[in-house]
């Protein structure tokens, strides 16, 4: 079979061109292009343009043409030059070459597919974006592969509707596969290209059913009267409007018996709300007419049949248009370029796939019914021993432990078994036994008694799911498996941020390693980073691959994984700058969260020139918090204190994993801003007691047996496994990939005996670029170094010296902690006076 046919050449060619024209809009995506200049085509433009739009429709023409009279004409082939043979074809011989050639030698009607693209492609010359150039793209070719295999399976050939090539390939994967399996290939196939490319679930489809319903309904609804007042009122209104029909030269203002039918714009709805309490004002809905919502829109005058012809006006708030007018922008910004890409700098970025992860295989639940058996007889045995008696008993396997929940009989006091605990714990002789009375929300007693064979969960499983891959959480953390064997999820952005604990060897690294991995497996390195610090040095070395992806530095920082207790403070107050400044950001944006800023920016509703850019969330990992205190104390401390009370709004969210959870590690100002706690294996209750609030934690088994606590209940879960070989392999998989040019720059941060006392200004030694950065400084008004590293582009030495030197000249202030300089000069023409009297 050929496949370099004259038709896929224009196909492959139609699509070199798209390919084309796609990059240069990319490319071209220069905010001062004006919407006028953008319109302007060049005459190439337009001769392309209607070249391939006039050829579409003789395709197109020919196609229809050639499908009605094919029988007849085929055998004129070869007698082009002829001109005493006729065609019949409304294109003549050459609209005949074209069918034959497109329809009957390659795709079969098939081949319309190939005129629709000359004509998206024209259009999209013209520059009308009425169809998005990818989606079109990939319609077209499925249906182009799809429908002449298809035409060939229906006409076994027949014809010319499934063309050569159609009847070629159907007749080869009839060869080997057999008719039942063409069919079934045919019918996956295109169920498939529907599920996935219009999302058709059994689920989506019923919703939108549901929906059209609704809106029907809706609609029927609003024309029915709902109350006998209504009822009435609408037989007025009817007599009325009949009146008024009568009555064809009356105006609305003239003429008092008369009710306004009033069109309401989607927008405005068509309220019972706002007019019901006003008495007899009945407003229907008609199409036809609007109310124009301009400020200098006349007001509307809506006539009572009843009130003796009060005059009822409506004003619209002039407030609307402004919000209209910068709406307007941004729409036509999003028509131009398309809404803002984050992903576009690494578009070809490749999400880890699933076979990176082990599969441990022995993850079957094996339900042992002796064992069940036994502990049962040994629970409801002991029980009576001390005249608490049970009236019911079930158990439900999981994982690692097996939970046998009984409903004691009327007047045993809870208390009573709660005390039993040890007593139960030494007759099954078992480590790990906890008791949960009463079960939240169940009305049992639990008893949680761990399994003498547990079964792994394994990070592959979990990832697999399809509660992970379908999941909408913004920072999806999976743990692992619950005891009623569901897996367990949580939104790190919910949390908001996560205080970890668990004595050497219990799982607590693996479980860092979980949330990690997790945490990969869904976000864009363009949608989230990292900030690791690991005073251990080993624990998250590995990650020191996806360090141009995932991971944020400090501008002077050597390496991206904070080893060194000092860069930990320097970095934690450089993140306490960048949460300052991201809420100054969405402060200028009016908006309350990341998400909402985030998405208007996405709709091009924030200018980059004023500083906005996409904010990806930003999570600190912080392996050995213990280690840090102890080092560092308050400087430690109070950061991350005022990062966990204020950082949740911006995106910044703190996992803090610590081996000893005593009160002098996790303090109470620390306490009180981590919400959700894991807890896995401790030594005592009291650290228990330190990390949950309660007991438990140090009845654990350890290998990964952990509790999660999230504010309101404590959840006893099995955290899924992930080897280090399996990490190594995630972070090689990422960090092979093309990556930013570095990491994702924190602000900077010197701490005051850093910052060297700056000399006298000696205008000779003064950077080429000093003039310029002061323009930059005072124009925004913003003395930040990292703003002119930014603006131009500098390194953070160079940009650094610069400021030195503006605050030597006395242009910017002192080094002012956290926050920006305080900037002198006021505005551009005092500056350039300023400039004047240096140069001199
Ligand atoms: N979820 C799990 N499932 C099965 N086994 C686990 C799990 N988590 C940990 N383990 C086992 O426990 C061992 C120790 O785990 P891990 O290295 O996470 O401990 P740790 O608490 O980080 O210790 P340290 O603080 O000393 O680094 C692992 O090598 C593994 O064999």
């Amino acid at each position: 079979m050929k496949f370099y046919t004259p038709a896929n050449k224009i196909l492959i060619f139609i699509i070199k061109f798209a390919l084309i024209d796609i990059m240069e809009k990319n490319i071209k995506k220069v905010p001062q292009q004006t919407a006028e200049q953008s319109k302007i085509l060049s005459k190439p433009r337009i001769f392309f343009g209607v070249l391939f739009i006039v050829t579409s429709i003789i395709l197109a023409f020919s196609f229809i043409s050639y499908l009605l009279n094919w029988k007849s004409d085929q055998s004129q082939a070869g007698t082009m030059l002829d001109k005493t043979v006729k065609s019949s074809n409304i294109f003549g011989k050459i609209g005949d070459w074209l069918g034959n050639l497109f329809i009957f030698e390659s795709l079969g009607i098939a081949a319309f597919v190939v005129a629709f693209l000359f004509f998206v492609f024209g259009m999209m010359i013209l520059k009308k974006n009425y169809f998005k150039p990818w989606k079109t793209f990939g319609h077209s070719l499925f249906l182009i592969c799809w429908v002449p295999i298809f035409m060939g399976a229906i006409t076994n050939g027949q014809g010319v509707l499934s063309g050569v090539y159609g009847f070629q390939i159907m007749d080869f994967l009839n060869s080997v596969i057999g008719t039942v399996g063409l069919w079934l290939i045919l019918l996956v196939s295109i169920s498939l290209y529907f599920i996935l490319e219009f999302n058709l679930n059994p689920s989506n489809v019923k919703s939108k059913l549901n929906d059209l319903n609704d809106q029907t309904l809706g609609r029927v609804k609003a024309m029915m009267p709902n109350s006998s007042e209504n009822f009435e009122a609408d037989e007025e209104l009817q007599n009325e409007q009949d009146l008024s029909i009568k009555s064809e030269d009356s105006t609305i203002n003239k003429v008092p018996d008369f009710t306004p039918e009033i069109e309401i714009e989607p927008i405005v709805t068509p309220n019972k709300t706002s007019f019901e309490e006003l008495p007899n004002i009945n407003v229907t809905e008609s199409t036809g007419s609007s109310i124009d919502l301009n400020p200098v829109s006349k007001p509307i005058d809506i006539v009572s049949p009843k009130t003796d012809h009060i005059d009822f006006k409506v004003e619209v708030a002039k407030t609307i248009d402004i919000v209209d007018e910068s709406d307007k922008k941004s729409q036509e910004l999003v028509d131009k370029h398309g809404l803002y890409d984050h992903k576009l700098d690494l578009a070809n970025f490749q999400m880890p796939t699933i076979d990176l992860l082990r599969d441990y295989g022995n993850e079957e639940i094996a339900i042992n019914r002796e064992e069940l058996e036994e502990n049962k007889n040994k629970i409801v045995g002991l029980l009576k021993n001390f005249n608490v008696g049970i009236a019911e008993i079930k158990a439900t396997v999981g994982p690692t432990v097996t939970l046998y929940e009984i409903v004691p009989e009327a007047g045993i006091r809870v208390a009573s078994i709660k005390k039993l605990q040890d007593d139960i714990a030494l007759n099954l002789s078992a480590l790990g036994i906890r008791i949960i009375a009463p079960m939240p929300g169940k009305g049992t007693i639990g008893i949680e008694v761990p399994r003498k064979n547990p079964a792994m969960v394994s990070m592959r499983s979990v990832i697999a799911s399809q509660k992970f891959q379908n999941t909408d959480m913004d920072l999806p953390v999976v743990f692992g498996k619950t005891i009623s064997n569901e897996i367990f999820m949580a939104d790190l952005t919910k949390m908001p941020h996560l205080l970890m604990a668990g004595a050497t060897g219990q799982g607590k690294s693996v479980g860092i390693n979980a949330i990690l991995t997790s945490l990969l497996y869904k976000k864009h390195p363009s949608e989230l980073k990292f900030v690791m610090v690991d005073p251990k040095k080993v624990e998250l070395s590995l990650y020191s691959k996806i360090e141009r992806h995932y991971l944020a530095k400090l501008p002077d920082g050597d390496d991206a994984i904070i080893t060194d207790t000092h860069k930990v403070i320097n970095t934690l107050n450089s993140l306490c700058v960048e949460m300052d400044q991201r809420y100054d950001l969405l402060k200028n944006a009016f908006c309350k969260n990341i998400k909402e800023y985030n998405k208007k920016f996405t709709e091009r509703k924030l200018n980059p020139e004023n500083g906005h850019r996409y904010l990806p969330y930003i999570v600190l990992v912080v392996d050995e918090f213990a280690d840090l205190i102890m080092t560092a104390g308050k400087e430690v401390e109070i950061p991350i204190a005022r990062l966990a009370q204020l950082a949740r709004a911006v995106g910044i969210h703190l996992i803090v994993a610590t081996q000893r959870p005593s009160v002098n590690v996790i303090t109470g100002m620390i306490k009180a801003n981590f919400p959700a706690r894991a807890a896995f294996r401790v030594i005592s209750s009291v650290d228990s007691r330190t990390i949950l609030d309660s007991p438990g934690a140090d009845q654990l088994i350890g290998k990964g047996d952990m509790l999660y606590f999230n504010g309101n209940e404590i959840m006893r879960l099995q955290c899924a496994f992930v080897d280090t070989p399996e990490v190594e392999k995630i972070a090689e998989f990422i960090g092979e990939q093309k990556g930013y040019a570095s990491a994702f720059m924190l602000p900077e941060y010197s701490s005051e005996e850093t910052t060297s006392t700056v000399g006298a200004f000696d205008p000779n030694e003064k950077d080429v670029l000093f003039e310029d950065a002061a323009r930059i400084i005072v124009s925004t008004q913003q003395g930040s170094t990292s703003m002119l590293q930014r603006q131009l582009k500098l390194g953070y030495n160079r940009a650094g010296r610069i400021m030195d030197q503006l605050e030597a000249s006395g242009i910017v202030g002192g080094f002012n902690g956290a926050k920006a300089r305080e900037v002198q000069i006021s505005d551009l023409n005092s500056l350039e006076q300023f400039l004047e009297e240096l140069r001199k």
